[in-house]
C-alpha cells in the first residue's frame, strides 16, 4: 500500500495496562516513570526559574508534576499494534469513519500542550474485518500521550492501522492548536494547524479522498 508521507517507525514497549490520575498516595499514576527523579527536576526547574520549591504552595509540586507527566507520557508504555487486534468479521467493503476524536497532546519542543481533534476513516481490506469503534481513539490516546509532534502523531496513526488492519486505504486528519503558538512565542491564539496523512485508496483515487475529506470537513 502506497504511503502519503515519510514514517518514522516507532513500536513501543509492552502495554503496562490502565494509568489512572492518583492521589499523593496513589502511585498508580507515576507506573513506569522515574518518579523520584521527575521530582527532583521539576524541584530544580522551580529554582532555576527563581521560585522557592518550599514555599506551603509547591511542597507537593514536585510529585504532582511527576503524576501528571506519568499520565500525559502513558503512551510511551503502551503498544499501539495491540489495540487494533480486536476486529470483527462483517464484510463491510466501505467507509468507516470516526471523526472529531478529542485529543490533548505534548509539544516535544516546548513540553506545552497541543490539543483539537483527530478523524479517522478507512475502507476495509478484502476480508472486510472492521476493528472496534472505540479502538481508533484508543490509537489517538497512546500516540497523543507521548512528546509529540504533530505531523509524526499523525503519520503513526495512519501507519498503525495500515500495518494491523491491512485496510484498503486510511485518511488521518488533525486540527489542533499549539499552545507553544498561543501562550508564548508568536503568541497567536486560535490558529489551527490540519495534517492529514493518507494511504491506499485515499492516497491513489483524488475523487475517494475529496469525499472523505468532505465528510471530516464537514461540519
Ligand atoms: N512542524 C511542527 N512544528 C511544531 C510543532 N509543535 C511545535 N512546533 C514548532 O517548533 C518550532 C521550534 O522552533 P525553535 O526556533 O527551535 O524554537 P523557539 O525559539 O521556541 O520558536 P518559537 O516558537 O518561534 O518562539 C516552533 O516553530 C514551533 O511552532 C509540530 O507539531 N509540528
Ligand atoms: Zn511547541
Amino acid at each position: 500500500m502506497s504511503r502519503g508521507a515519510s514514517t518514522t517507525s516507532d513500536r513501543a514497549g509492552s502495554d503496562v495496562g490502565p494509568i489512572v490520575a492518583g492521589t499523593s498516595r496513589d502511585r498508580t499514576a507515576t507506573d513506569g516513570i522515574d518518579a523520584p527523579r521527575a521530582e527532583a527536576a521539576v524541584r530544580e526547574l522551580l529554582l532555576a526559574v527563581g521560585e522557592d520549591p518550599d514555599r506551603p504552595g509547591l511542597l507537593d509540586t514536585p510529585a504532582r508534576v511527576a503524576r501528571a507527566y506519568g499520565e500525559l507520557f502513558a503512551g510511551l508504555r503502551q503498544d499501539p499494534l495491540d489495540i487494533l487486534s480486536t476486529t470483527f468479521d462483517e464484510h463491510h467493503d466501505e467507509l468507516v469513519l470516526v471523526k472529531d476524536i478529542a485529543m490533548y497532546s505534548t509539544c516535544e519542543h516546548h513540553l506545552v500542550p497541543f490539543h483539537g481533534v483527530a478523524h479517522i476513516g478507512y475502507v476495509p481490506g478484502v476480508d472486510g474485518r472492521v476493528t472496534g469503534l472505540s479502538k481508533l481513539a484508543r490509537l489517538v490516546e497512546v500516540y497523543a500521550r507521548r512528546p509529540q509532534v504533530q505531523e509524526r502523531m499523525t503519520t503513526q496513526i495512519a501507519d498503525a492501522m495500515d500495518e494491523v488492519l491491512k485496510p484498503r486505504g486510511v485518511i488521518v486528519v488533525i486540527e489542533a492548536e499549539h499552545l507553544c503558538m498561543a501562550s508564548r512565542g508568536i503568541r497567536k491564539p486560535g490558529a489551527r494547524t490540519m495534517t492529514s496523512a493518507v494511504r491506499g485508496v485515499f492516497r491513489e483515487d483524488v475523487a475517494t479522498r475529496a469525499e472523505a475529506m468532505s465528510l471530516i470537513l464537514g461540519r
